[in-house]
């Protein structure tokens, strides 16, 4: 009798020296592959002061030429020590020739963005192509995503927002640590 419930046969891959062999459209973001953690710092005009927080961040694939992304994030006291959840996302980034990415992104907050973008040595810069709302959600209109490779175990990401009636600007800049792999 064959097993009711299989597991997968195609695990993810969080490496690229993992099976399965990454496709060559992935090349440009091959780095950014595994779990980072790190800790930022946000702000907006409309809040009334900034915040600190920690976030994870794993980038994955099976194989074929998208990644899976997923993100948490939690706000933190002045010592680091936990005080709420926070933003969390996740998402699909479809890799193109000439490392053009094209990302869809949804949130619980009732957010989902299509952005767009390129990925090049060290860097993927991500802007918005079009955001959904749903009928709660608070109006987003516009984001900016940067991340950047600064070593091999070394990742910053800044985040601009345009929202609830304000131009794109700042909310969001921070540092992660790649987890390890074993
Ligand atoms: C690490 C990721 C993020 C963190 C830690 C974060 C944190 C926060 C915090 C603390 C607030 C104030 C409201 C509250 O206390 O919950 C806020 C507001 C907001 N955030 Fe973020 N955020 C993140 C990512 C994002 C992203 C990706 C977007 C949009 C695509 C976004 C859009 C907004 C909007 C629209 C508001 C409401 C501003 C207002 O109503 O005045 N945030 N965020």
């Amino acid at each position: 009798m064959s097993d009711p419930a299989p597991r997968h046969p195609y695990p993810d891959a969080f490496r690229p020296d993992e099976a399965p062999a990454p496709h060559p459209l992935l090349t440009p973001v091959l780095g950014l592959l595994g779990t980072w953690a790190g800790s930022g710092r946000g702000g907006y005009p409309t809040l009334d002061e900034e915040f600190a927080y920690t976030q994870e961040i794993t980038f994955s694939h099976d194989g074929r030429p998208f990644l899976h992304y997923a993100s948490r994030a939690w706000l933190v006291d002045a010592d680091g020590r936990p005080l709420r959840p926070s933003a969390r996302e996740s998402g699909w980034w479809r890799l193109q020739p000439e490392g053009r990415v094209e990302a869809l992104i949804t949130q619980p907050t009732g957010i989902a963005e299509i952005a767009v973008g390129r990925a090049d040595d060290g860097t993927v810069d991500l802007a918005t192509h079009e955001v959904a709302l749903a009928p709660t959600a608070k109006q987003v209109d516009a984001t900016r995503r940067r991340y950047t490779l600064t070593g091999e175990d070394t990742l910053t990401f800044v985040h601009d927002l345009a929202a609830v009636g304000q131009p794109l600007q700042h909310h969001l800049a921070a540092e992660f640590r790649r987890c390890s792999t074993s």
